[in-house]
């Protein structure tokens, strides 16, 4: 546990965090000391010359004084600490989060991060503070108080270390019940709260196809799972806690009997099993309540160990001398690339050539986005090359790779900030004429000439007061402002209104024309037929390549895709009369 608490925070922390972890066991041997002393001290008061007690007595309240000093500093610490591990940890995974490929921001590791951030931290920050000093408490200071007790009755001192071995043991295995019974409880957690934030963004979708009920069956399996392994966790908890509590007491009773069968024997002097008794009966409460912390530290572990897999999740690597573009040209070549063994490209070779716009079209599914991502680095291919000005990606490294390659995807994401704000991300220093130019280009100036309070209007949480057309002119502003020689726009495939579709083909054909490579993963046929060339995927490879009109004339896989969008198209337009 210590370990992984240590490689969690990092090696900046890790120091004061050992530090602290080592006194508060220290604080706990020195109470194993002080209660020790209470043999000897009882010994002779109760004895027959209660005048000899005096130097323990003095020795056994330096010891608390110490012990006092040292708890409180303790105490301290671990405060501290505790607070430092919150921010460091936040630092930590934030730094790291934006060191990780793209590819790996799925929908799940969000909820997953949104709940490691949350509730997995603050588990963990309450572990120096509330959980571990009790359970040295309930670890270090019995196993001192036994081995100082074999000082004064080595038989008594045995029987101690043996009852306590079989605490551990049950400890360990009631622990172990409550951390494997939360670790599945976590895991059906993030399902449910996935199916939840699903259910409440489904809501226009399951309204508009009047599916209301039927649309919470997936909410309510997750739901209902969830019940299931919360009452399993319960389950196991109880017995495991019960049985626990059960050995502590079983195993004081014992020590209890055996020290009065010594006594009654004749071995062991009075005053000296009084002492003996009052030391056994101290540890009950500090042992029985062990159990309640090992459950919550094995769920801090579950935490630590949900935080340690997301650092251990490793950043594409960074070439040591990147290498810079040469050129805009675009080439992928034999790439092969897998989602989680699930092959989706199978020999991908493609070229871009600068100043052109290239459509990339295809059957849903046959890879075009995956192409993209590849492009933009998102994941790194499986084998072949993805080239830009003639470079691998792999070799032109993260930040010239970003300067190189601007990219519209559908699901334009906008921070709850101004539009100017949410436009500046590409380049921060720009002035409001450098806005004014990109938004005339990309159709944005007539949205911010509508909007209360123009460039300086809010865009809400996600863009959500913008519409999906207005979202992506400001991704196109963006793009547009961000300069870069090789540009993806995936235009969207849910239906836009004729003056957005217009833009972005008008768009795409107008940056080629100023040199830069132009990739447009196309939906429809205005956008195709204005491009330059038309590369068909199918299967993840290049299946047809060439001029729209050349594709047409061939009449092969192409032309049957367009005729059946088109067909398509005219059902939609039927199906719309009353
Ligand atoms: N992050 C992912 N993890 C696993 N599989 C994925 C992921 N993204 C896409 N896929 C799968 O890879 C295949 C290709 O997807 P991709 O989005 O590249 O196709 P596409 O040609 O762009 O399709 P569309 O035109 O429908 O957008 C699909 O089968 C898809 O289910």
């Amino acid at each position: 546990m210590i370990r992984a608490f240590l490689r969690a925070v990092g090696p900046d922390r890790a120091r004061p965090l050992a530090a602290a972890l080592a006194l508060t066991a220290f604080v706990s041997a020195v109470q194993g000391v002080v209660f020790a002393l209470l043999v000897p001290v009882l010994e002779r008061l109760l004895g027959p010359a209660p005048g000899t007690a005096a130097p323990w007595a003095l020795a056994l309240a330096a010891a608390t004084a110490v012990y006092a000093v040292l708890r409180a500093a303790s105490l301290y610490l671990n405060f501290r600490v505790g607070g430092s591990i919150s921010r460091a940890l936040h630092h930590r995974l934030g730094d790291h989060v934006v060191r990780l490929p793209l590819g790996w921001f799925t929908g799940a590791r969000l909820g997953e991060l949104n709940r490691i951030a949350t509730e997995g931290v603050s588990r963990t920050t309450s572990l120096p503070v509330h959980t571990y000093p009790p359970l040295a408490d309930a670890v270090v200071t019995p196993v001192v108080a036994v081995a100082a007790l074999a000082l004064f009755d080595w038989r008594l001192s045995l029987a101690c270390a043996a009852a306590l071995a079989v605490l551990w043991m049950v400890f360990d295995l009631s622990s172990d019940a409550v951390g494997r019974g939360d670790a599945a409880r976590d895991a059906v957690a993030d399902e449910a709260a996935d199916r939840v934030v699903e259910y409440a963004r489904a809501q226009p979708v399951l309204r508009a196809f009047g599916r209301d009920e039927r649309g919470r069956t997936s909410l309510d399996r997750a739901l209902a799972a969830e019940h299931r392994t919360a009452r399993t966790l319960l389950f196991r908890a109880v017995p495991a806690l019960f049985a626990y509590s059960f050995a502590v007491r079983a195993a004081l009773t014992g020590i209890l009997a055996f020290t009065l069968h010594l006594a009654l024997g004749g071995t062991l002097a009075a005053p000296t099993a009084v002492a003996l008794l009052v030391l056994a009966v101290r540890f009950a409460h500090p042992l029985s309540a062990a159990a309640e912390h090992g459950a919550s530290l094995r769920m801090a572990v579950n935490g630590l160990a949900r935080i340690n897999a997301v650092l251990d999740a490793r950043p594409l690597p960074e070439p040591a001398e990147p290498t810079p573009p040469r050129g805009a040209l675009v080439e992928f070549d034999a790439v092969r690339f897998a989602y989680d063994g699930e092959p989706v490209l199978d020999g991908l070779s493609l070229r871009a050539e600068p100043g052109t716009v290239t459509a990339l079209v295809g059957p849903s599914g046959a890879g075009k986005t995956t192409a993209a991502r590849l492009l933009a680095r998102f994941h790194d291919a499986d084998a072949g090359q993805v080239r830009v000005g003639g470079v691998d990606v792999r070799d032109i490294g993260g930040e010239e790779l970003s300067r190189h390659v601007a990219v519209v995807f559908q699901d334009v994401y906008l921070f709850d900030a101004t539009v100017a704000d949410n436009v500046r991300v590409a380049d921060p220093g720009a002035t409001l004429e450098d806005l004014e130019r990109v938004a005339a280009r990309s159709g944005l100036d007539r949205v911010v000439a509508e909007l209360p309070r123009g460039w300086d209007t809010r865009v809400g949480d996600g863009g959500t007061s913008l519409s999906g057309g207005q979202r992506q002119r400001v991704s196109i502003a963006r793009a547009l402002l961000k300069d870069a020689p090789v540009v993806v726009l995936d235009e969207a495939s849910a239906a836009l209104d004729a003056e957005n579709e217009a833009l972005l083909t008008a768009t795409a054909v107008g940056l080629a024309r100023e040199g830069r490579t132009v990739l447009v993963i196309a939906h429809r046929p205005a956008t195709v037929a204005a491009a330059d060339r038309i590369a068909f995927l199918d299967g993840g490879r290049v299946a047809e390549e060439g001029t729209p009109g050349e594709l047409l004339a061939l009449d092969g896989r192409h032309a049957a895709h367009v005729r059946a969008r088109e067909r398509a198209r005219g059902w939609r337009i039927t199906a719309a009369r009353p």
